[in-house]
Parts: structure tokens; sequence; C-alpha cells
């Protein structure tokens, strides 16, 4: 087991490259809480809900969260921006819509730490250049193995892209269903939060917007 979990906590702050450029990976923290620390905190959860922290089922309870939390907030320490790095120009001269529908995520909101679970559909219209497809579905998982708002994270995927391919527009929709409005809360189970964001020519160009609507629809009709 690691002395220390190097992916937790969440930090604020941007980093910055050589070139002083803004990017969206979170600085490695050096004084991240250590595993000891991590499982006597779970401990105190544990402790708290009433139940009996000795045991069989929760004596590995403790470490086996941290290990979860560990591959469910991993995105602080990975980068979108270098996933979209590779790109490639020989595509025939191809320059409509790429769309990649129904890339399904698990993020966390931030309010509760409780599961967003849902899709994301993300469209950009290429400028002599394209991304490798699951390059994008990476970009969304690493948003989205962070704490998140749904608007939050849709702004995210869609600036990203936009920011480091440099396409003529990106479309980004999100649907998903929030645990903390299911679970708990106000209690409703099955609602679908739809959030949109869009782009360049998307955002000037009603006609593209339109397009991009139908063709998430089609699928789903
Ligand atoms: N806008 C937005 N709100 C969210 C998201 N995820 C959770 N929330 C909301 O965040 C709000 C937090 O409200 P608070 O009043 O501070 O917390 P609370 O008392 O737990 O709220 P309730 O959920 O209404 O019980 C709630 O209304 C949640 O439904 C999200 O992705 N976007
Ligand atoms: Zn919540």
């Amino acid at each position: 087991m690691d002395a220390v979990i190097k992916n937790f906590p969440p930090h604020a702050d941007q980093g910055t490259d050589a070139a002083g450029k803004k990017h969206s990976m979170h600085k490695p923290l050096t004084d991240r809480p250590s595993q000891q620390e991590v499982e006597a905190a779970v401990t105190t959860l544990l402790r708290w809900t009433g139940d009996d922290i000795a045991r069989e089922g929760l004596i590995e309870t403790p470490a086996r969260v941290a290990k979860a939390f560990r591959e469910m907030f991993s995105g602080y320490d990975q980068s979108p921006e270098d996933e979209l790095g590779r790109t490639f120009e020989e595509v025939q001269g191809y320059d409509d819509m790429v769309l990649i529908k129904d890339m399904s995520f698990h993020s966390h909101c931030e309010h509760h730490m409780v599961p967003i679970i849902g899709k994301a559909h993300v469209a950009y219209l290429p400028d002599g250049k394209v991304v490798g497809l699951s390059k994008i579905a990476r970009v969304v998982d690493i948003f989205a193995r962070r704490l998140q708002t749904q608007e939050a994270m849709t702004a995210q995927i869609a600036t990203v892209i936009q920011d480091v391919l440099k396409p003529r527009g990106v479309a980004v929709l999100i649907e998903a269903e929030h645990m903390c409005m299911a679970m708990r809360g106000i209690r409703k189970q099955g609602s679908t939060t739809l959030t949109t964001t869009f782009t360049g020519v998307f955002k000037t160009d009603f006609q593209e917007q339109a397009r991009f609507m139908t063709m998430l629809r089609d699928k789903h009709g």
C-alpha cells in the first residue's frame, strides 16, 4: 500500500506549463494526506453512521474507500489538453460535423459527493484537423473524475476542445441523473438534467445547432 494517496485530495488551483500557459491539470500537492490519515477519516464517517467498525465486513472498508476515491477522482492529475495534443490532418478535406454520441460517464456532485450518472454527446466542426475519437471520450472522463456540477463539466469539455483543437465550433450536450436528487433530499427518481454549451459556429449559426440536435434525436428516435 502506498504511503501517500497521490491523487487526493482535489486541489482548486490551475497549473501552468513550461510556457506559462494555464492548463486544467491540478497541481500535485506535497501535503496530501497520508494513507493513514485518509483511512482514519473514513473510520470516523463509519463510526458516525452508527455501525460497528470492528465487525468483519468493515475492517478493510477504510482502505477500500481510499482506493475507490483514488480512482474516482483521478481526473485531478490528468490533463485534458495533453489528450487533445495529437491531431490528424489527412482527412481528405473533411470539414463537416464529427459527433460522438452516448459517452457514458460517472461523476460526483461537488455539493454532496454522490454520483452523477449520465451520457455526454460532443460534436465539433473541424478546421483542417481532427483528433482521435477516443481522446474526446478521455476528456469527458477526466472532467467526470473530479467533483462537478453538470453545468461546469459541460462548459469545461467545450472550452478545452475549442482552445486546443481550435475547430470552427464545439457542441456539448450532457444528460444526467443526479443521485443527490434521487437518493436523498427531494427524492425525485428518474429525472434527467440536460445542459448544453455551444462555441463558434454552433453558437452563431442556429442551423448548425439544430442539425446537432437533430443528429442526436435521430439516434434516440
Ligand atoms: N446547478 C446544479 N445544482 C446541482 C448539481 N448537482 C447538485 N445540485 C444542487 O445543489 C444544490 C445544493 O443546495 P443546498 O441547499 O446548498 O444543499 P441541500 O440542503 O443538500 O439541498 P437539497 O438537495 O435541496 O436538499 C441542490 O439544489 C442540488 O440539487 C449540478 O450539477 N448543478
Ligand atoms: Zn448533489
